[in-house]
């Protein structure tokens, strides 16, 4: 009964997540392993804590959601990780790997405080998120606790994306080989846990019976599961690169993309030829050609992160040190120590986790390391704890770091050979989505690219476009112009800290809209403001960025929409301002824009 409930879990996986785009290989993992946890604990009464999350939709599927699978990573649809408000059964919303075992720590410590220690708690865990610091922070804690319950089950399946790497990679190889046999010393009894395993993920029985017996412990207790990513689905199982970790709309009998959208290594980035991702990919390798001190460094996202062209060419230059994000940054500072200008590529969200190991380890030793963020910005279907809105209102406080963001592949290319030429930190931030269309000034002045500026009336908006933005500022300059309205468009490139000549020049301008795809509050039009202010600018600036607020999962284009990262809301913008009472000015006061209002053409409607 149980194996056909397996099988029929598995097959319906392929064919949603195929059809809407997901985590395919970690799921199809951990069909056994879930059902066995649901019928030996008693969730929500026992915690289940999903590490990272992406690993939950058989979790979800027991837990009454099935139907929800049609709108999965949709808008208003289910979420694609554990989440609060769909089900009493999930804790943990947070997709940042390794947290999981704080988590339980906690838990168990407010169940003893509560004397509730006949409520379990159970921390799954996966072999890549065992390698993240925090995941041994929270061993360390639990394991020095000997009367406390928590059950950890680490889910070793070999593999982050990649095989994963390190010492811990090796240990648990050499335990699995061992098998049951035997008695183990291992790290985790070491720790003061009890160890069972290794178990087989996909054997539902000798599962149950191995969890239940850990459950009758009272103590803690690793279960160390041997499982396959993928598994029983031979596309994935198949799948060198990553066993379809994260696939877009794929064929189910292939787990390929039908047409050129599939992204890097299955996931579901856009097509490899036109991503930002891509775009790096060779701007990297062709500045490591040419300098021999450059080296890259991820944290388990060789390919997500486009290191993958450069390992090929350079396998001893690239660096990949496990989900160990504050580790890839202070490593990569003792490399700069040595003579060497590393390169970290790694997802803006995920960089968070490290914002003291940029400041005090690199910045505060004026480190040459280059920080290249991919996932800036909003990415989408992997919602609030992915998008990377934070790292302009993060990084901005970080001392004599200097943060680019390219408007297309060769502001990209030239942007990267700036920064590795700097004797100092950097950071360049790229979004998750098809690079843009090149867009060429027409002067560079004082480093400041100038994209448009209107004939007569180039003066009455400024607008400072962050990125590839500055698409939609050109064609909001192109609208305003139907207004009567001129502009000048601007991309800074060198965002922060703040060009100089940026006050300068708003201070010609009747208006300033600047329009950033990171949080409004402390990004780079705060920076901006801050500055006119400090050099006594009045130019009222108009900031368009993302709210102060944590956003959920929904298409990209459909999130820019509605938070106003557009045209239209550019435009909307300096119209609206237009409207607004001047405030008392010499140049307002000559020839306010209301006066010069053209004939009854109607403002562009807002969503
Ligand atoms: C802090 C952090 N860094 C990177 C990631 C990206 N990421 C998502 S899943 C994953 C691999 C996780 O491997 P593992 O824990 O073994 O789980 P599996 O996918 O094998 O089930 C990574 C690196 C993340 N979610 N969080
Ligand atoms: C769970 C996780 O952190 C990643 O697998 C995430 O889904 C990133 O996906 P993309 O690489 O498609 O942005
Ligand atoms: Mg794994």
């Amino acid at each position: 009964m149980l194996p056909q409930l397996a099988g029929e879990i598995r097959a319906f996986l392929v064919e949603r997540v195929c059809a809407v785009g997901g985590h395919l290989g970690p799921n199809l993992g951990v069909v056994e392993l879930t059902l066995a946890l649901h019928r030996v604990f008693d969730s929500p009464r026992d915690a289940l804590v999903f590490d990272t999350g992406h690993q939950a939709y058989v979790h979800k599927l027991l837990t009454g959601r099935q139907k929800g699978f049609v709108g999965l990573r949709q808008e208003d649809g289910l979420s694609g990780y554990p989440s609060r408000s769909e089900s009493e059964h999930d804790l943990v919303a947070n997709s940042h790997a390794s947290t999981a075992l704080s988590y339980a720590d906690g838990l168990a410590k407010a169940r003893q405080l509560a004397g509730e220690q006949d409520r379990c708690v159970v921390a799954v865990i996966g072999d890549g998120a065992m390698t993240g610091g925090l995941a041994w922070e929270g061993l360390n804690n639990i394991g020095a606790a000997r009367e406390r319950r928590v059950v950890v089950v680490l889910n070793d399946n070999g593999r982050s994306y990649a095989p994963t790497t390190g010492a811990l990679s090796t240990h648990l190889r050499t335990l699995q080989k061992g098998g049951r046999a035997q008695t183990y010393r291992n790290v985790f009894t070491d720790l003061g846990f009890a160890y069972v395993g290794p178990v087989d993920g996909h054997n539902i029985a000798e599962l149950e019976q191995e969890l239940h017996r850990a459950r009758q412990m009272d103590r803690p207790v690793v279960v160390h599961v041997k499982t396959v990513k993928g598994k029983g689905y031979g596309p994935a199982e198949q799948d060198e690169a990553d066993h379809l970790h994260a696939v877009g709309v794929v064929d189910p009998v292939t787990g390929r993309a039908a047409v050129a959208a599939l992204g890097t290594a299955g996931t579901s980035s856009p097509s490899p030829a036109r991503s930002w991702t891509s775009v790096f990919a060779g701007a990297l390798v062709e500045v490591a050609v040419r300098r021999p001190e450059v080296v890259a460094v991820t944290a388990s996202m060789l390919r997500p992160t486009g290191l993958g062209i450069m390992a090929e060419r350079f396998p001893e230059r690239v660096f990949d040190v496990g989900i160990a994000e504050q580790h890839a940054v202070t490593s990569a500072a003792g490399m700069a120590m040595a003579g060497l200008h590393p390169v970290v590529a790694i997802y803006a969200t995920f960089l968070n986790r490290a914002l003291d190991q940029v400041l005090m380890d690199v910045a505060l030793h004026r480190l040459p390391v280059t920080f290249v963020l991919d996932r800036a910005g909003i990415t989408g279907p992997d919602g609030a704890s992915h998008h990377g809105m934070w790292d302009l209102s993060v990084f901005s406080t970080v001392p004599g770091l200097q943060i680019a963001a390219p408007r297309d592949p060769v502001q990209l290319t030239e942007l990267l050979d700036e920064a590795i030429a700097l004797d100092g930190p950097t950071m360049l931030r790229i979004p998750k989505a098809t690079a843009s269309p090149g867009m060429e000034a027409l002067a560079r002045m004082d480093g400041i690219d100038i994209l448009h500026r209107s004939s007569a009336r180039s003066l009455d908006v400024l607008i400072v476009a962050l990125g590839p933005l500055a698409a939609q500022a050109l064609k909001a300059a192109r609208e305003l112009e139907e207004f009567g309205i001129g502009s000048t468009v601007t991309d800074p490139r060198w965002i922060l800290p703040v060009n100089p000549a940026l006050p300068a020049l708003a201070a010609r301008h009747r208006l300033v809209v600047s329009v950033e795809d990171n949080l409004r509050q402390g990004g780079a039009g705060t920076a901006l403001l801050e500055a006119c202010q400090d050099t006594g600018v009045t130019t009222p600036v108009v900031r368009l960025g993302l709210p102060h607020a944590f956003i959920e999962h929904a298409p990209r284009q459909q999130l820019l929409e509605r938070y106003g990262l557009t045209a239209e809301a550019i435009t909307n913008a300096v119209l609206v301002a237009r409207s607004a009472p001047a405030p008392p000015s010499p140049m307002w006061a000559s020839a306010p824009l209301a006066a010069r209002a053209p004939s009854a053409a109607t403002p562009p409607k807002t969503t």
